[in-house]
């Protein structure tokens, strides 16, 4: 199915995102493109664990997840975060159906690493059947970050890798990344365009770093596949409107001509 729209609403900027926002991702479905919105959530599940006493720590960008853990950040991502942005989605008058991964396999997983991160996990496939017909019925997928492997056990999966990894499943014609920052910055400003291989130099320099690392990983994998670019805009500015380019960092694949100069 052409039109699909990838937009992954990062914890980082859920509260700042406008009624604007939520009506411009339905006009994009009444002007026939096909918006899928995947969202984080972690500011919201530090709180709740912070609340429970449970502690939790980042490896590598990735929350170390144990079995209280999981149980936080489900309750969070599928209750709170979840309900939230569907019901922010139909005050913007569209019809949104909000599931995680797990529901009906829809983000098939397998573990990056039990040891040293316990129940977090990695797309292996997707149930690209599912979203299609709920696209087809004219609803808005909102679709939480919990994936499920082949045993039935739930994963903990990294918003921005979920996202990359359902844009690519799905044959996406956009992915955009809403997030609190105005794009890839530096020195300050954001970069209005860069590409894969000047992606991998800002992370070896260091401009790249915590959060955004999840990011732009997820957009090089999935410019692999079909994307011609990926998005990275501002969550307090981002409006859609088809045929308009929006604020902020366009990550492209470089060139073979560019590659040799
Ligand atoms: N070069 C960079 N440009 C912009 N933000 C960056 C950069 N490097 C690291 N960051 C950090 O990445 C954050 C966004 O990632 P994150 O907090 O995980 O957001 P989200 O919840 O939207 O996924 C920014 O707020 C910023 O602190
Ligand atoms: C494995 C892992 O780290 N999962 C993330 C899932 C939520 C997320 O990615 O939220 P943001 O988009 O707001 O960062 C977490 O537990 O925080």
């Amino acid at each position: 199915m052409s039109g699909i729209v990838v937009i992954k609403c990062g914890g980082s900027t859920l509260a700042e995102l406008t009624d604007e926002f939520f009506h411009s991702v339905v006009r994009l479905k009444q002007e026939g493109k096909h918006p899928i919105i995947v969202h984080g959530g972690g500011p919201d599940i530090n709180q709740m664990l912070e609340t429970l006493a449970i502690k939790s720590e980042f490896v590598g960008g990735l929350r170390k997840t144990t079995s209280d853990v999981l149980e936080t950040v489900e309750m969070v991502l599928c209750g709170r975060v979840n309900k939230k942005l569907v019901k922010r989605t139909q005050d913007g008058h569209g019809l949104a159906v909000g599931l995680a991964g797990c529901d009906a396999n829809l983000l098939m997983v397998k573990p990056v690493d039990i040891k040293k991160l316990g129940f977090v996990g990695e797309p292996v496939a997707v149930n690209t059947e599912l979203i299609l017909t709920l696209i087809d019925q004219d609803l808005i997928p909102v679709i939480a970050p919990i994936g499920v492997d082949e045993f039935g056990t739930h994963f903990n999966v990294n918003a921005d890798t979920a996202a990359g990894a359902i844009a690519e499943a799905l044959g996406a014609s956009e992915l955009i990344f809403v997030t609190d920052v105005d794009g890839i910055l530096k020195d300050g400003l954001a970069l209005e365009s860069v590409t894969d291989v000047e992606v991998h130099r800002l992370i070896e320099t260091g401009v790249i770093y915590g959060g955004m690392i999840p990011k732009v990983k997820a957009a090089l994998k999935s410019l692999k596949g079909s994307l011609p670019f990926v998005r990275i805009v501002n969550g307090k500015q981002a409006v859609f409107a088809v045929g308009e380019g929006l604020k902020g960092t366009k990550i492209t694949k470089q060139t073979t001509a560019e590659s040799v100069s």
